[in-house]
């Protein structure tokens, strides 16, 4: 009989709780109620589920929150509508919409100011060149995308950062796998990581990169380079480990991990098979709900941010 495991699963719904008492602190402080509007062009079920669930935290939290179903072609004159309605707070188009670059091109015509996802250019721009403030006087805070953000929120909350040392500092000596390179998660996450001191191995369907703030991390930003590494060769190194394939049939190889690894999965799917439990001190088997607390969170800097400056939209 198998021993006991002695592994903690820590649930995003606990983690998000904490970050959304926060949030009600200073909803209560605004003088408007804050709204989100979603644009849900596409027939995708992942897409619709995540707008039903939005609408639902929203409405919960006291936000308000209006779907806008609408065609394709429409999209780009309903998301331009938008950014001149100031009636509207924040909003959120669900991806994917053609699945082509011209999603891009939608994702960067959202005006700045109701990005709450933070994937606007210029907030990206700030997140790899590591600029927290989008002014000089550092009075605004940048946005930082959602679901990196949640992950690091929650490895805040599960002891990986080292609260004694310095923050941007808080991940030196961590050795951390993120198994996924997209845009929107994989590649600022690992940014993200490197800039708070971590060394770490992003794996995607290709290759390893390796991201760092150099030896010692005596860089102000991370940089990355190309290597030809195997995952045999990263995990057993890996103090954590954050997977996010998007593939039902692929499972990580738990036996690499070294015992007592960190594991986190954001995918939709269950990149775990459930024997992780055997090697890991914790697991997270899920991030959604801490995500749309960062959500509700940036719609609340959002609204803080025209509050205080209601001359302009
Ligand atoms: N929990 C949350 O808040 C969020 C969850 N998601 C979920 O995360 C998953 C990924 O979403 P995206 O990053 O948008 O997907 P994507 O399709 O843009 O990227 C997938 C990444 O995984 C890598 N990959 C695929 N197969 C691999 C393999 N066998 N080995 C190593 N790497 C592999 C690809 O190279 C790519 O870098 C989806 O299931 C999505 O629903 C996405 C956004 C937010
Ligand atoms: N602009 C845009 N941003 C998105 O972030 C976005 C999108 N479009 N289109 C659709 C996908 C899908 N997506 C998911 C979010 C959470 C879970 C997730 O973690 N779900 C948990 C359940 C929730 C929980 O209990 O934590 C699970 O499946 O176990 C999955 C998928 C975001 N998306």
């Amino acid at each position: 009989m198998a021993a006991p495991s002695s592994c903690k699963v820590v649930l995003a719904g606990t983690i998000a709780k904490s970050l959304l008492e926060e949030v009600q602190a200073s909803l209560k402080a605004l003088q408007h109620k804050p709204k989100l509007v979603g644009f849900l062009a596409n027939s995708d079920p992942a897409a619709r589920m995540y707008a039903d669930w939005t609408g639902k935290s929203c409405t919960e939290n006291g936000f308000d929150f209006e779907l806008r179903e609408v065609d394709k072609e429409e999209l780009e004159e309903a998301v331009i509508a938008a950014n001149s309605d100031k009636a509207v707070d924040g909003a959120i188009i669900y991806f994917p919409v053609f699945g082509t670059r011209q999603d891009q091109y939608l994702q960067q015509l959202l005006d700045i100011s109701k990005d709450v996802e933070g994937l606007s250019h210029k907030y990206i721009f700030n997140m790899y060149q590591n600029v927290r403030f989008l002014d000089d006087a550092k009075t605004q805070k940048s946005i930082l995308p959602c679901t990196p953000l949640a992950i690091i929120k929650i490895l805040e909350y599960i002891g990986v950062y080292n609260s004694i040392l310095p923050y941007g500092n808080r991940l030196f000596g961590r050795t951390i796998t993120v198994v996924n390179r997209s845009e929107i998660v994989g590649r600022p996450l690992a940014a993200l990581l490197a800039n708070d001191g971590a060394s770490v191995y992003s794996v995607d369907i290709d290759n390893i990169q390796h991201y760092t703030r150099g030896e010692g991390i005596r860089m102000s930003r991370h940089h990355s380079v190309d290597t030809d590494l195997k995952v045999e060769d990263v995990v057993p190194k890996s103090d954590v480990v954050i997977t996010g394939v998007p593939t039902k049939s692929y499972k990580f190889p738990v036996e690499l991990l070294k015992d007592g690894a960190v594991c986190i999965n954001f995918s939709s799917e269950k990149n775990f098979d459930p024997s992780v439990k055997e090697k890991a001190s914790i697991y997270v088997p899920a991030v959604g709900k801490v995500t749309i607390a960062i959500l509700l969170r940036n719609l609340i800097r959002l609204s803080q941010n025209r509050e205080g400056k209601p001359a302009s939209n």
